[in-house]
């Protein structure tokens, strides 16, 4: 990227040597009786006014008016110009680049009008008797000048502010919490290995874990012994997520429900942004981690892997916990809770599109945990 500081100090210095020569060389030949030039009578001037400052001006500075002052008051301009371009531009793409591009114009309304109003200083001071018209033409050029100079240094005012603004922020909140919060977001497709991977990740650095997939399935549970979905997400407590029974294929199913609702989803966002800002780290597995719940995540992963191989896996865990399964009612349910998760409206499962993907089809859970952790490191976490 072009370091635009250095050229910024290069023609903020050359916009001020501009002005100093100014004020020390042609100005005071200028305005030898006393009289402003018109350039720097900001709020126009009528043209009686015009006609008493040429009575004014003597030979010789007339002279510097057409000679170095129109040389000086050139290249101050395209310096000054230039600062104030570069700065607003400097200051405001960091939010949004077109728009710091379009801001950055703003200075360059200034310039154009500061040409016109020297062109038309030349004309009156080349005219043997200048008209109305003439003077008239200048002091609008002259005033137009000065209003755009004025919106371009608000402009650069303001987003100096800002940028002031987010710096203080950030040293509050350095100072306020501690260690800064590090979140890690963890999504993908039932079964895919998140949770093992999350586990990991949270032991190696140290994170506290939160499986939002519970929160989830909570609901669902409360829903199957008849409880209002919206009313079961409001008075959800962190206990709930300890209670029995969670893990089953109809809690998980109940879940995938209940997680279409848009009202229940919204009633389930404080608790999770609150846990992933906790000081000294955090990690969450979920759907929509790194894309609704928190999409300023240092670090998002996308862990997955083929519909086949999460069927075999949740079988295998079910049979293994001494659950009641088949093959192809788990492939099944995998699927349909696969096509819920990413058509429903609200919150779908899609990477974020910053996550690293992880497919875990081929690999074992050494070589996944492993994967994970290098991906976390790789976005600053220190174990
Ligand atoms: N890479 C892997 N290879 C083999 N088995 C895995 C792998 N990752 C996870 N598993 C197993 O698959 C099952 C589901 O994993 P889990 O982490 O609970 O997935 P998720 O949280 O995405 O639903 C668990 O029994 C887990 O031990
Ligand atoms: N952040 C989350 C977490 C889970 N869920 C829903 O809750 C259900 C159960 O989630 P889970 O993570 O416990 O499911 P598994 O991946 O462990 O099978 C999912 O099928 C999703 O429908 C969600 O919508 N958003």
């Amino acid at each position: 990227m072009l370091r635009s500081g250095p050229l910024l100090a290069f023609f903020g210095l050359t916009a001020l040597a501009g002005l100093i020569a100014m004020r020390i060389w042609t100005l005071p030949m200028i305005e030898a009786a006393g009289l402003p030039m018109l350039d720097v009578r900001m709020g126009g001037y009528t043209p009686d006014e015009v006609r008493a400052f040429l009575a004014s001006l003597g030979a010789e500075g007339r002279a510097a008016y057409l000679g170095p002052q129109r040389v000086l008051d050139t290249l101050m301009p395209v310096a000054l110009t230039a600062a104030l371009g570069l700065l607003i531009y400097r200051l405001v793409a960091r939010w949004s680049w077109w728009i710091g591009a379009a801001l950055a114009l703003v200075p360059l309304v200034y310039f154009a009008f500061d040409m016109l109003e020297n062109a038309q200083v030349a004309v009156i001071l080349r005219a043997p008797a200048p008209s109305d018209t003439m003077a008239e033409t200048a002091s609008r050029y002259t005033v137009a000048k000065a209003e755009a100079l004025r919106a371009a240094v608000a402009v650069a005012l303001v987003a100096l502010a800002a940028r002031a603004g987010e710096r203080a922020l950030g040293r509050g909140r350095k100072k306020g919490k501690g260690p800064m919060a590090f979140t890690v977001a963890i999504d993908g497709p039932a079964a895919a290995g998140k949770g093992t991977i999350a586990r990991a990740v949270a032991a190696h650095f140290g994170f506290a874990y939160l499986d939002t997939g519970l929160l989830y399935r909570a609901v669902g549970a409360k829903v199957t012994e008849g409880a209002d979905p919206l009313e079961a997400a409001q008075a959800l407590r962190a206990e709930d997520l300890n209670a029995e029974g969670l893990r089953t294929q109809a809690v998980a199913e109940a879940a995938s429900r209940v997680a279409v609702n848009p009202q229940v989803r919204a009633a389930l966002v404080d608790f999770q942004r609150a846990f992933a800002a906790r000081a000294g780290g955090a990690v969450l597995d979920g759907r929509d981690i790194g894309t609704v719940i928190c999409p300023e995540a240092q670090a998002k992963l996308f862990v997955t892997a083929s519909p086949e191989v999460r069927a075999e896996r949740r079988y295998l865990e079910l049979v293994e916990g001494g659950h009641e399964a088949t093959r192809e009612a788990v492939l099944d349910d995998v699927k349909a809770r696969d096509a819920r998760d990413s058509e429903r409206a609200t919150a779908p499962l899609r990477p974020a599109d910053d996550a690293v993907v992880i497919d875990t089809s081929e690999m074992s859970i050494k070589e996944a945990v492993a994967a994970a952790i290098g991906a976390v490191e790789a976005r600053g976490a220190k174990a």
